[in-house]
């Protein structure tokens, strides 16, 4: 089956997005994601995200992590599909609703309101998810918030000097987590400044995590740590988190449209499933 696809990415966190909101239907396994994703052998992406027809929206999103794993949100691309659906959409995800809007090059989206019960993250037992009374090493006391999908955060002295590589896969497969988990490792620099890196659940280490962001803004303001709006600065640029408790959570970056290309799909993982 031949498909059209657009190569996007969100300060280099960067996706397939194929567009089957108007096409035959795409079946998307967990081996045909995984194939799709392989920078080797495959087009290559941290996630591939599926648009479908939705009754409530301009689009449904699905949304695949490069091992296959379909999960709930994903921050970065719903900028870009907003903008690739022309500058203002509503989005239907597993996570609810999503609105968005573009203003010059920059794509301001509307990601709902975090949660921070431990059941809603979620954990394997009560704790209170402002200070969890647990350690990798010297990564110890993180916040947690569900913004759509799962996130663990830890403030440190200096982020660039965790091991991320080493401990955040670790942290990620920890039974305290029934349904992984991803990490974040945040510097707070002022009371207006963040900078923050990831490992994301089912990717590992990337550029940037719209997701991770919103968690780690609204995990500070918590705290009380920084004021809102917020700049989160990844290792691929900065991106803008408003957000006030009762509030949805407001996230503001770009969105970059690379190519447009078309693909055969049964050259990946054609009957594959799991
Ligand atoms: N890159 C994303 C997050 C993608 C999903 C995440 N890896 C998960 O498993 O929940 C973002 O920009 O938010």
């Amino acid at each position: 089956m031949q498909v059209r696809f657009h190569k996007m990415h969100g300060l280099g966190n960067d996706f397939v997005v194929i567009d089957a909101r108007v096409t035959a239907p795409v079946e998307m396994t967990a081996a045909r994601a995984r194939a799709l994703a392989d920078r080797k052998t495959g087009v290559g992406c941290d996630q591939l995200i599926l648009l479908e027809p939705s009754a409530v929206a301009d689009a449904r999103m699905r949304i695949f992590n490069a091992d296959g794993s379909e999960v709930e949100a994903c921050g970065n691309a719903t900028r870009c599909v907003v903008s690739l659906l022309g500058g203002s959409a509503r989005i239907e995800t597993v996570a609810g609703l999503l609105e968005g809007r573009s203003a010059g090059d920059q794509v301001s989206v509307e990601l709902g309101e975090p949660r921070f019960d431990w059941d809603a993250i979620p954990l394997a037992y009560a704790m209170d998810t402002r200070a969890m009374p647990v350690a990798w090493e010297d990564l110890e006391a993180p916040m947690a918030a569900n913004v759509g999908n799962p996130h663990v955060v830890f403030f440190v002295p200096e982020t660039d000097a965790v091991a991320l590589d080493r401990l955040g896969p670790q942290i990620e497969t920890d039974p305290l987590f029934p349904a992984r988990i991803n990490v974040n490792v945040a510097t707070v620099d002022d009371r207006a400044n963040i900078r923050l890196r990831v490992w994301e659940r089912g990717v590992g280490l990337t550029d940037a995590c719209g997701t991770g962001a919103c968690a780690t803004a609204v995990s500070a303001i918590r705290a009380g740590l920084v004021d809102s709006p917020v700049r989160v600065t990844l290792p691929g640029g900065p991106l803008t988190i408003d957000w006030a408790p009762g509030r949805p959570i407001i996230m503001t970056g770009p969105a970059t449209h690379v190519f447009t290309a078309e693909t055969d799909l049964s050259a990946f993982g054609a009957d594959a499933r799991g």
